[in-house]
């Protein structure tokens, strides 16, 4: 890309409102699986934080991992299934989702970051009783060990934050005799981002966002307006929990919830430091 040192110092200036509004605020930041299948992305993310970092706010970074569990159970033989967005998860299956999470999906995330000059510092629910879980229940099927997340000790968050670490969430919950559940990441990230009082949550995906039935793109959604498009079946699979997890975290005081398209290079940055935003902002009824 040409350099132009006009054009450059003009985006700083313009980032310097963003800076000072954001300063010391934490942002917690979901990074689906599907934001991070290409290598580009991942680094570009990977610089995104590191320089929210460096500014002055607190990204607590959740991530989530689907497509990689789905390849590892592949190869592994075991099959696998989906009910209302959340993978049916059987005692095989929970062994190999903590695997790939708390194992290769959160090493190559922190790595990542460290790369590019942050100081991340990986963790799952159990690291500092991090996430208490209990079991989701469904009205149609038996989820197995699947969790939501019953309680958020966010001490740990709060010690690396303050020794300028990033933290980098692996969604593994543990339970009252300390078995492990596999929660949907976005449902940790609007918990994370209640119970730390964060300025914004974003949840970054593969899609641009809410999409009407039309296809048309939703810049901004009410809490009212939510239910509706449920019921028309316009929100469905793996949006059903994101949409309820912005809906929480902004009916628990988080400033705004925000769904983006993690394909669009720099998406966090453009989120963050610009007026134009990118994706589905979920306003709440106040
Ligand atoms: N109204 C909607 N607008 C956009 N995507 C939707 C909508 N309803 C359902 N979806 C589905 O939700 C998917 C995003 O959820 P998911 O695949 O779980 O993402 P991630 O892996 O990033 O968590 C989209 O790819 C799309 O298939
Ligand atoms: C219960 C449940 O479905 N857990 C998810 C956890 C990972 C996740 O949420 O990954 P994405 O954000 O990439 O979809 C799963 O097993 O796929």
């Amino acid at each position: 890309m040409d350099k132009n040192p006009q054009l450059q110092a003009h985006v700083l200036v313009e980032a310097l409102p963003y800076m000072q509004r954001f300063h010391g605020r934490t942002i917690v930041i979901k990074y689906g699986g599907n934001a991070m299948t290409e290598a580009h992305l991942q680094e570009q993310f990977a610089y995104d934080v590191t320089l929210m970092k460096q500014v002055g706010m607190n990204p607590v970074v959740v991530h989530g991992g689907g497509p990689q569990i789905g390849a590892m159970l592949e190869r592994l033989g075991v099959e696998t299934r989906f009910v209302d967005g959340m993978r049916v998860t059987d005692a095989a299956t929970m062994e190999v989702v903590e695997m790939v999470l708390g194992g290769r999906v959160n090493k190559e995330i922190v790595q990542g970051i460290n790369r590019a000059g942050g100081r991340a510092v990986g963790l799952t629910g159990k690291d500092g009783a991090l996430l208490r879980a209990r079991p989701l229940r469904n009205a149609v099927a038996d989820l197995g060990m699947v969790g939501e997340v019953a309680a958020v000790n966010p001490e740990v968050i709060r010690w690396l934050d303050q020794g300028d670490f990033i933290p980098v969430v692996a969604p593994i919950g543990v339970g009252a005799r300390g078995e492990s559940y596999n929660i949907n990441a976005d449902l940790v990230a609007g918990a994370l981002a209640a119970t730390l009082k964060a300025e914004k949550l974003i949840l970054m995906t593969n899609v641009a966002g809410v999409l009407d039935k039309e296809g048309t793109l939703r810049t901004r959604l009410e809490a009212s307006e939510v239910a509706q498009m449920i019921a028309d079946g316009q929100i469905y699979g793996g949006m059903l929990p994101k949409i309820q997890c912005c809906l929480d975290a902004v009916a628990a005081g988080v400033q705004a919830a925000h769904i983006i398209d993690g394909r669009v290079p720099h998406a966090l940055l453009l989120e963050i430091f610009t007026d134009a935003g990118v994706g589905t902002l979920i306003a709440g009824c106040r």
